[in-house]
């Protein structure tokens, strides 16, 4: 195991999955609105250890030192050192290298506020707050002052972020297959700020995973394993984490949006109906920048999880349908779509209220039709008509209810892009532009492609297809992307993921040992 309550080798790695928002962009800002989100098998990874004492950085029982590291980024610009100390009363966090390293928002932000929950949360299980509390914190962060405190190192997923150059500097073409010839975890060339995200949500999977490893490493919450027969968490655990992570990607954010990336970094895949913004207006104004020592919490009240409203109901895609991403080369400025959009919708609320709703109905019907089809899948004909499916259109047939699922499937994904389409036009953002019109068209009519569309808030960043499960189906697709001459297109190798945050053994993830160990 991974985590293991030996003094000296606690290690703790802790995953959360990338995300994909299938249907319901911008309708899940709202309540009354549900998003279908699919987590991906791409993944970003949280490591926490004991970080070794030297002369710079002493074992201590009075302070700590918090040393995260991006681990596929230039060292020099992508470590960030802290210091946790308490003085006039308080715990204060304060970057050490900020001249070097510059700051990193997320990082700084996830360790402050999971460092307060934690302490409240100690306080809590004490029932004493002030000194005694922030030195029994300080005591679980450095092993009973034996160590100089902890040592994080954070990795995503290939995925994560574009491999068009990696890909070029090994000759490799720009195909699904070529992707898997990298190595995980492949090093890349620039800072954070200056390499291109992919739109699996990287600052979501990043503040998710680090707030669980955090909190499993100090005994706050127990995280499941990747092992089956270790299922101890409880589902409150699960909720704390979702409210903690949450709050800090709103605060590192500056506004709080719906929080389907966060939610699908804990839980999975699932249907998403949002949280009341108004749960968090108390923390986002004026949050502290030190942890204050009293007695009486004032995060957890408003982080306690059954005090918040969001709801998951499960939802899968179905056995042998398969989603495949792109990233598409032109950047989109998602915060000024969502401003514009949302601005358009106030001054146009009769004609934006039909639109929602008829994009929702068909939203619902793509949930329904796919529920059902996974429904299906223990009857005798439905991996042969599956299969079938590959080598042509996908088409109705009456006498076959799986063949006539897959059709309306494909079906409602069209009507889902025609109103999207709807949208851009009213609202004058290109939510679906005329350039992922075509490219979309283009792979819907290869055979064994069911459908597909632009993810999230659209725009020139990425589109996703659901396709028939099938190498053959694959190669098409990628022959297609890279023959295509209007975008630059390149593929992703995720896959649709059910599963959410674990814990994980780092022995059981390719190339996660040594990528903890490279220098
Ligand atoms: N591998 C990483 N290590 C450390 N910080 C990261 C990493 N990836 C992303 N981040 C943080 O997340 C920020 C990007 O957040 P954001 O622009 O919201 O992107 P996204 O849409 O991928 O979530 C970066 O500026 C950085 O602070
Ligand atoms: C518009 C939205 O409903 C969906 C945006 O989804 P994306 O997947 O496009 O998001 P980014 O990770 O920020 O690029 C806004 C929201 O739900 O917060």
């Amino acid at each position: 195991m991974a985590q293991s309550s030996m003094s000296s080798s606690k290690h703790t790695v802790v995953s959360s999955p990338g995300k994909v928002l299938l249907a319901g962009g911008y309708l899940v800002l709202e309540r009354a609105f549900s998003g279908l989100v699919v987590a991906t098998s791409s993944r970003f990874y949280s490591s926490a250890t004991h970080l070794p004492s030297t002369s710079a950085a002493p074992a201590s029982s009075t302070e700590a030192r918090i040393s995260v590291r991006a681990g596929q980024f230039p060292r020099k610009q992508s470590e960030w050192i802290y210091k946790l100390s308490i003085t006039d009363g308080a715990m204060h966090l304060d970057q050490m290298n900020e001249a070097q390293a510059g700051s990193n928002k997320f990082i700084y932000l996830t360790l402050l506020q999971t460092m307060a929950v934690a302490y409240e949360k100690i306080v809590a299980e004490e029932g004493q707050g002030g000194e005694e509390a922030a030195k029994e914190l300080l005591d679980r962060i450095t092993q009973g002052g034996k160590t100089a405190g902890l040592d994080i190192v954070v990795l995503a997923d290939n995925d994560f972020y574009s491999q068009r150059e990696q890909l070029s500097a090994l000759s490799l073409p720009t195909h699904i297959n070529s992707l898997s010839s990298l190595e995980p975890f492949t090093p890349l060339p620039r800072p954070i700020a200056q390499t291109n995200k992919t739109g699996l949500g990287s600052s979501a999977a990043l503040v998710t995973s680090l707030v669980a490893s955090l909190l499993s490493h100090l005994g706050i919450v127990t995280i499941p394993s990747s092992h089956l027969s270790d299922q101890s968490t409880s589902t409150s655990d699960l909720g704390l984490v979702h409210s903690v992570a949450q709050f800090i990607h709103c605060l590192a954010q500056g506004k709080v949006g719906s929080g389907f990336d966060v939610s699908s970094a804990v839980f999975g895949t699932h249907i998403y109906t949002r949280f009341s913004p108004s749960i968090l207006t108390p923390l986002m104004h004026d949050p502290a920048d030190h942890i204050p020592l009293n007695a009486q919490p004032t995060l957890l009240p408003i982080l306690d999880p059954s005090k918040w409203d969001q709801r998951n109901s499960s939802f899968r895609l179905p056995r042998g349908l398969r989603l495949i991403l792109a990233d598409v080369d032109a950047g989109t400025d998602t915060p000024s779509f969502v401003g514009k959009v949302l601005k358009w919708r106030k001054e146009n609320p009769e004609v934006s209220d039909e639109l929602w709703r008829g994009l929702d109905t068909a939203n619902m019907q793509l949930e329904r039709l796919l529920s059902e089809l996974a429904g299906k899948e223990g009857e005798r004909d439905y991996s042969g008509t599956i299969s079938r499916m590959a080598e042509r259109g996908i088409e109705g047939n009456e006498a076959n209810p799986v063949a006539n699922l897959l059709h309306e499937i494909r079906t409602t994904l069209f009507a889902i892009r025609g109103f999207q389409r709807k949208m851009s036009e009213l609202s004058g953002v290109p939510i679906e532009p005329p350039e992922q019109t075509r490219l979309i068209d283009a792979c819907s009519e290869l055979p064994g492609v069911i459908g597909g569309g632009v993810p999230g808030a659209g725009g020139f960043d990425a589109l996703f297809l659901l396709i028939i499960d099938d190498p053959s189906v694959i190669a098409r697709v990628d022959g297609l992307w890279s023959s295509w001459k209007e975008m630059s297109v390149c593929p992703l190798l995720a896959r649709q993921s059910d599963g959410g945050l674990r814990v994980e053994n780092v022995g059981e993830v390719a190339g996660l040992r040594a990528a903890l160990t490279r220098s």
